[in-house]
């Protein structure tokens, strides 16, 4: 009973945080937001309200109606908008971060005009639709001296570096295998979904491939979020990139768009790997539908770890740690020096963005090389399961 009054606790307050007052001594971050996108309310907005050196200030919509809509639902309180308005939020000298929350596809554009005008970016994942975008954007965020993230959130979260964690303490002994899953039921989204639209940088592996890699790597996350998540927690769990791709099945959505994607590596120390994404499941029978899977599941020389959405954890989550015959089951909801019970990952991440930005030491980062290797690895499943990278951008920077 204690466990459900908990559930409803945490997911009251995330939704709803405590606002907390401006710090006397520091002036807060004023965040912009490129597209009155689905994701900001939960991967900004709420967070930045419990943060008290945070702010979302404006909001950009290429329709000037929408941005306003958008802003008095969600008190932002400058609007940008029609055909000049991204860039026009980008010039405002008031905002300091942009949050580019615009499809896959646009993601290299925008960022590439924020870093250039001077701001610095929370970028959504995946980074853009080429290793080669990513590696620019990051070059030009570096000579800037800017701060660029590729919004990555699981990874902050307390429950992916306590997996981390078991797996490094040698506890279990050296990772034999990873799976990480990412899949949500038919129906989730809709049949004009950015995810569906190539030219927009869609497909399974782009949204969900990412996340399960990266995150998967020591554990079996058996949802359908699969590759953008799952190519990342495979790569994280498994402290190691893929050697090679052992095999790659997919079932199309289009003739360019895989709803599913199924995807086999070898990493060094003969670690193999599995990833699943699907953003679309069917129902079982046609009838029985079906549930979210965001699970990973990490065999190890002397024991395994299960771990239960990894993805949105404060909801809930079980880390299973089983050795020698005997289990015990792990939450991790804060840090002992950071967090409270009903922090997202999202705001675990705003944690470290604002810290990074202040100057000060985040709890944890994604580099810029692991960025661009999340990128490579999507492109080369891609590759091999020959529908080919999403298209590059045709944006040419000023010199
Ligand atoms: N971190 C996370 O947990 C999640 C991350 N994401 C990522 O965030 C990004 C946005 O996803 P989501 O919020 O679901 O997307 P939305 O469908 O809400 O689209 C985001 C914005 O894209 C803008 N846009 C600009 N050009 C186009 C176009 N040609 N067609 C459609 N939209 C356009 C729209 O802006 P306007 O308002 O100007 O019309 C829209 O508000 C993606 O990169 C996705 O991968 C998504 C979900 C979860
Ligand atoms: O976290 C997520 O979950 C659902 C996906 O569709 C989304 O793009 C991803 O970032």
């Amino acid at each position: 009973m204690a466990s459900v009054f908990g559930l409803i606790s945490r997911v009251r307050k995330s939704f709803n945080p405590p606002e907390a007052k401006p710090l006397p001594d520091s002036k807060p971050l004023k965040f912009g937001v490129l597209g009155a996108a689905a994701i900001a309310p939960s991967a900004l907005i709420a967070p930045a309200k419990s943060h008290p050196e945070a702010v979302v200030y404006a909001v950009a919509a290429r329709s000037k109606d929408r941005a306003t809509t958008y802003a008095r639902k969600h008190g932002i309180e400058m609007v940008f908008g029609g055909p000049n308005g991204y860039q026009e939020l980008i010039d405002d000298p008031e905002i300091d971060a942009i949050y580019n929350a615009l499809p896959n596809g646009l993601h290299y554009e925008w960022t590439m005009k924020a870093l250039a005008a001077g701001k610095h970016v929370l970028l959504e994942k995946p980074a853009s639709n080429t290793a080669e975008e990513t590696r620019k954007m990051f070059e030009l965020a570096e000579t800037k001296g800017l701060v660029l993230l590729e919004a990555t959130h699981y990874r902050f979260h307390p429950v992916a570096l306590r997996v981390k964690a078991i797996i490094e303490s040698g506890e279990l002994g050296a990772v034999k295998s990873t799976s990480t899953t990412m899949t949500v039921p038919s129906g989730t989204m809709k049949a004009d979904d950015i995810r569906f639209n190539y030219g927009l940088g869609g497909g399974a592996l782009m949204d969900m491939g990412r996340m399960i890699f990266t995150q998967m790597q020591p554990c079996t996350l058996m949802n359908n979020l699969l590759s953008d998540y799952t190519i990342n927690a495979m790569r994280y769990f498994a402290g190691a990139d893929p050697t090679s791709i052992l095999s790659v099945e997919h079932e199309l959505r289009t003739p360019q768009i895989d709803r599913k994607t199924v995807a086999k590596f070898a990493l060094p120390g003969s670690i193999t790997s599995t990833i699943v994404c699907d953003l679309s499941v069917p129902p079982t029978f046609k009838l029985i539908p079906a549930m979210l899977n965001f699970n990973a599941h990490i065999e190890c020389e002397r024991g395994e770890i299960k771990v239960t959405n990894y993805l949105i954890p404060t909801q809930y989550h079980s880390i299973t740690v089983t050795a020698g015959g005997k289990s015990r089951v792990e939450k991790a909801y804060t840090f002992p020096d950071l967090g409270e019970p009903w922090w997202t990952t999202y705001r675990y991440q705003l944690e470290a963005f604002v810290n990074k930005v202040k100057g000060r030491k985040p709890h944890t980062w994604i580099s810029k090389e692991d960025s661009i290797k999340n990128m490579e690895v999507i492109e080369s499943v891609y590759a091999k399961s020959g529908l080919g990278s999403r298209p590059k951008s045709d944006y040419v920077p000023p010199n």
